[in-house]
């Protein structure tokens, strides 16, 4: 299957689209912001996996423009919660919860965890639909620990408070180039690129 060039990325998210353009970048291809279609429909992401909600918003937006769209729905499990939040990271402090109220409740779940029992991880699924093709579903994931203080200010989501053992590091102390060379979504990148290359 050959790669396509240009990809609109279906999300709504600040921070992806800013890895996204540097990680199409590398590959020659071009991301698309959905900033400049009018009258884009909302994705209700009801699945109950990384997956379908992946799907969900590549297949509505590709559908709607008739162009390549990729999704990408993301989370962070954490052990000590039983795999929470999960699917649910985004709203896991309520509908339209900001990144700091969310990693804040977060903090104050894990309050009594000990440091052993504090691992956690992150996990990215994306799905490339392109119109008259099969979807194409990648994930990866990236293994680190949940801090008791947040550290930095780059990345997004729960970068402050994502702990990486071996770089020593929060992952919001990282640049996004470091970021790209670590995360789940750089590893889901590549997973999808491998999925393409072996169909041709
Ligand atoms: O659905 P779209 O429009 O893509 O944007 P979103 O922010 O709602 O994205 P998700 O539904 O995939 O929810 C992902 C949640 O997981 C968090 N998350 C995902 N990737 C992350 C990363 O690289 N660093 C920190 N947090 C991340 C993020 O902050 C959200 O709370
Ligand atoms: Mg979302």
């Amino acid at each position: 299957m050959s790669e396509p060039k240009k990809v609109v990325l279906a999300t709504r998210n600040k921070g992806k689209v800013k890895e996204f353009n540097k990680l199409f970048a590398e590959l020659g291809w071009e991301g698309i912001s959905l900033d400049g279609f009018e009258g884009v429909p909302e994705v209700v992401e009801d699945g109950d996996t990384f997956e379908a909600n992946a799907l969900k918003k590549a297949v509505t937006i590709s559908t709607y423009l008739n162009m390549p769209a990729v999704g990408d729905d993301s989370g962070l499990e954490v052990d000590a919660l039983g795999g929470r939040p999960g699917v649910y990271s985004a709203r896991y402090s309520g509908e339209n919860a900001s990144d700091e109220a969310n990693w804040r409740k977060l903090l104050g779940e894990l309050a009594d965890v000990p440091d052993e029992q504090r691992t956690a991880r992150f996990r990215c699924v994306l799905a490339l639909v392109e119109p008259g093709r099969e979807p194409v579903v990648a994930a990866g994931s990236c293994e680190g620990v949940i801090a008791h203080e947040p550290k930095g200010t780059n990345g997004f989501g729960y970068d402050p408070v994502f702990y990486l053992p071996q770089q020593k590091k929060m992952m919001a102390e990282l640049t996004s180039e470091e970021k790209n060379q670590i995360s789940h979504r750089a590893m889901a990148m590549q997973n999808l690129l491998t999925t393409l290359k072996s169909g041709e």
